[in-house]
């Protein structure tokens, strides 16, 4: 009996903490306090080098565009930037319609990483690793969002620009579009994140090569490696690169939030998690879909999958 009782407690608390998990692991932060992370000093540290925005646009169809708006330096980060980036995330996830997500630079480039007058003046080790944190908080979010997430990659992303493309889901290249990780031209490695997910991305002898020899990645050497997802064409009628990555992205965010959501979430699991806790993680999601509305409509509907 007693044993009964202490077994179910048990399996309550483990379901907490998985669930505690999951919302922490979908919320994302990554830093807290107890690691010296201050949001509110470094937000005011990093607004004191403004220039650019970043711009977020929610369309009705559910996709919306995040825009890296600094067209004058390459769409380099400015110290605002990174405060507007984490606050648009904020912004996104809390989008409960919100099924997708293109991420693009201004003035067809990409972006072209920290803005270097800004890193200039930040260059001790201490607000170094304060802006590094800041930027894998922002950008882990960015990962971890619900939504189906693709980086449109036009002109060049790099240092910065190049880790930023590896928190999305995908990564569409238009022709002549280039991805380097400068890093290590600056006496760098990434800092924002980009390295763990690269790794990921593409596993560790490419990214080895990649970040050792700050090659530069082509779409079609992009296409080669699995950095890239497609190659855009410029010659597409009268479609711009912008409308090109939002029908490439509709083919997978068509149907219901929900649906839509769960998939993320037990791709996310499966990514990030040790096979167990994915399981789990699957089991919880799993039991958010089945029976819901929309699995009530497909059996009634008794669709075929010709
Ligand atoms: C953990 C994060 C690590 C990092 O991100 S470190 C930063 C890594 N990024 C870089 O080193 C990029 C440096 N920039 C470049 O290599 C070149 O500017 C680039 C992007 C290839 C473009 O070359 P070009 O087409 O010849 O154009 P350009 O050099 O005349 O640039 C146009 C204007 O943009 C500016 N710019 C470009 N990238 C910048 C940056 N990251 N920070 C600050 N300003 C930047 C550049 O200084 C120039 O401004 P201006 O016209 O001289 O006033």
């Amino acid at each position: 009996m007693v044993l009964c009782v202490l077994k179910r407690r048990l399996l309550r608390s483990s379901s907490c903490a998985l669930m505690g998990r999951l919302q922490r692991q979908s919320r994302g932060c990554v830093y807290s306090s107890i690691h010296g992370f201050s949001h509110e000093e470094i937000r005011e540290k990093l607004q004191a080098f403004p220039g650019g925005s970043v711009d977020l646009l929610k369309h009705d169809s559910g996709i919306a565009v995040l825009t890296i708006n600094n067209p004058a330096r390459m769409n380099a980060f400015s110290g605002s930037m990174m405060v507007d980036l984490k606050e648009r995330v904020s912004q996104l996830e809390n989008w409960s319609e919100g099924k997708g997500l293109i991420v693009h630079g201004a003035a067809e480039t990409f972006c072209s990483g920290s803005d270097l007058n800004a890193v200039r003046a930040i260059s001790n080790p201490q607000d170094g690793m304060k802006m590094c944190m800041f930027m894998q908080d922002a950008l882990t979010r960015l990962l971890r969002l619900p939504l189906i997430s693709v980086a449109l990659v036009e002109g060049r992303a790099l240092g910065g620009g190049a880790e930023l493309t590896t928190a999305c889901d995908f990564r569409l290249m238009t022709s002549g579009s280039v991805i380097q990780f400068v890093h290590k031209h600056m006496g760098l490695v990434p800092g924002w994140g980009g390295a763990a997910r690269l790794v990921r991305i593409v596993g560790s002898q490419k990214a080895l090569k990649l970040l050792g020899g700050a090659l530069k990645v082509d779409p079609e050497l992009g296409l080669d490696i699995g950095l890239a997802d497609e190659i855009l064409e410029a010659d597409q009628g009268a479609a711009t690169a912008l409308q090109q990555a939002e029908n490439w992205l509709s083919r997978y965010t068509k149907g219901p939030v929900p649906v839509i959501h769960a998939v993320k979430k037990v791709v996310l699991a499966g990514r990030e998690l040790p096979l167990s806790e994915a399981l789990r993680t699957e089991k919880e999601v799993f039991g958010t879909v089945w029976g819901a509305p929309a699995n009530l409509q497909a059996l009634a509907s008794k669709s075929k999958h010709k």
